[in-house]
């Protein structure tokens, strides 16, 4: 019997977009046979698969229990919502969106604390001047713990908070606080700033697979088939295809362009007649032109990759390696 492959899709929120425009680069288009309020939805063309419209903050939690397969979610929520993240889930690729910081913030009227160890000091004497413990406003509660306690501060107590946590000093309702930000316009706007060593995880949204979930009954074929073409897509996004043909081209001019410019020659060559196919970062494409055509290119033809398919599934020996 053959069971679907449960791929979980931020339905709303900061990752919603980019999750579905990343899906649709790699060939892979989302379908709600229901209409736009459906939470269940296919991939166009591509059988055996279901797609969960869920948060993400559900779509970790249903990662570490295993039921969903793949979902795309923040490493933030990863390492926060589950114990031994690593033993449940994998993270199989970065994907590039979703960049945001879980930082330790503190009021900016706090001009002499820089450091953690700055707010070690303040949390002693906080609590002989006042009687109670200082109090940190989070959602990220275990990162919080782990990373305070990484930094010897125990004087402290979390006060869990639901939303507007850059609000509570000003609020009165905690001390300092830990939350994620990526342009850093809340924080300021709320009179904050984040200590120097108070970089608690770079995070970014990334695919994630569940290693408890039920990987029989064709599921595992599937996944292979979805992470095939996710990097086809993700190494053609890595490059651009770089072509000329000319006489002085050779082996000794390739191994000169790759080591200048960390181009790859998928197809080998040159050929006889000196014809030759680079793969090139982007970031090189333009200095590379230059060369070939000191070397005596007349032309250089460069375009954009849709997909470069190769013979190994890099993200699916990964799945592989963890199941
Ligand atoms: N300011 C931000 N910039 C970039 N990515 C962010 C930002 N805030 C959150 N994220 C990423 O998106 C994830 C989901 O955040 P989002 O704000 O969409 O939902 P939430 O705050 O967890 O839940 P809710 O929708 O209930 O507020 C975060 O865990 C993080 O990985
Ligand atoms: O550094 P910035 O660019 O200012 O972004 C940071 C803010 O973004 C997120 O909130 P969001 O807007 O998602 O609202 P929420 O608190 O309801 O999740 C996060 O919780 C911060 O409050
Ligand atoms: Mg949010």
């Amino acid at each position: 019997m053959s069971a679907p492959l449960i791929l979980a899709v931020p339905a709303k929120g900061r990752l919603q977009e980019n999750a579905e425009a990343f899906f649709a680069r790699s060939g892979l288009q989302l379908v709600k046979p229901r209409g736009a309020r459906d939470y269940r939805g296919a991939v166009a063309g591509l059988d055996g698969v279901e797609v969960a419209y869920l948060s993400a903050s559900e779509i970790t939690a249903q990662l570490a229990a295993g039921s969903v397969h793949m979902g795309i979610t923040g490493e933030d929520l990863v390492r926060e919502q589950i114990a031994d993240a690593d033993k449940r889930v994998v993270l199989l690729e970065p994907l590039g969106f979703g960049h945001a910081n879980v930082v330790v913030a503190v009021p900016q009227a706090w001009i002499d604390v820089r450091t953690m160890a700055d707010i070690d000091d303040v949390a002693t004497g906080f609590r002989q001047h006042h009687g109670r413990k200082m109090r940190v406003a989070t959602k990220y509660i275990n990162l919080t713990r782990e990373f305070f306690s990484a930094h010897g501060v125990i004087d402290y107590r979390i006060v869990e908070s639901a939303g507007a946590t850059e609000g509570a000093p000003a609020a009165g309702t905690a001390e300092l606080i830990v939350d994620i930000t990526s342009t850093g316009s809340t924080l300021h706007a709320n009179a904050l700033k984040i200590v120097d060593d108070g970089v608690i995880l770079r995070s970014q949204a990334n695919l994630v697979a569940a290693r408890t979930a039920d990987w029989a009954n064709g599921t595992r074929e599937t996944a292979r088939v979805i992470l095939d073409r996710i990097a086809a897509q993700a190494r053609a996004r890595a490059f651009r295809e770089v072509r000329s043909r000319f006489p002085a081209c050779d082996a000794k001019l390739v191994d000169d362009a790759k080591a200048k410019f960390g181009v790859q020659t998928p197809f080998g060559g040159p050929t006889s007649s000196g014809m030759l196919t680079l793969h090139c970062p982007p970031g090189q494409v333009y200095a590379l032109t230059a060369f070939l055509r000191e070397r005596g290119a007349e032309a250089v033809a460069v375009a954009d990759l849709d997909y470069v398919f190769s013979k190994d599934n890099p993200l699916f020996a990964k799945l592989e390696a963890a199941l």
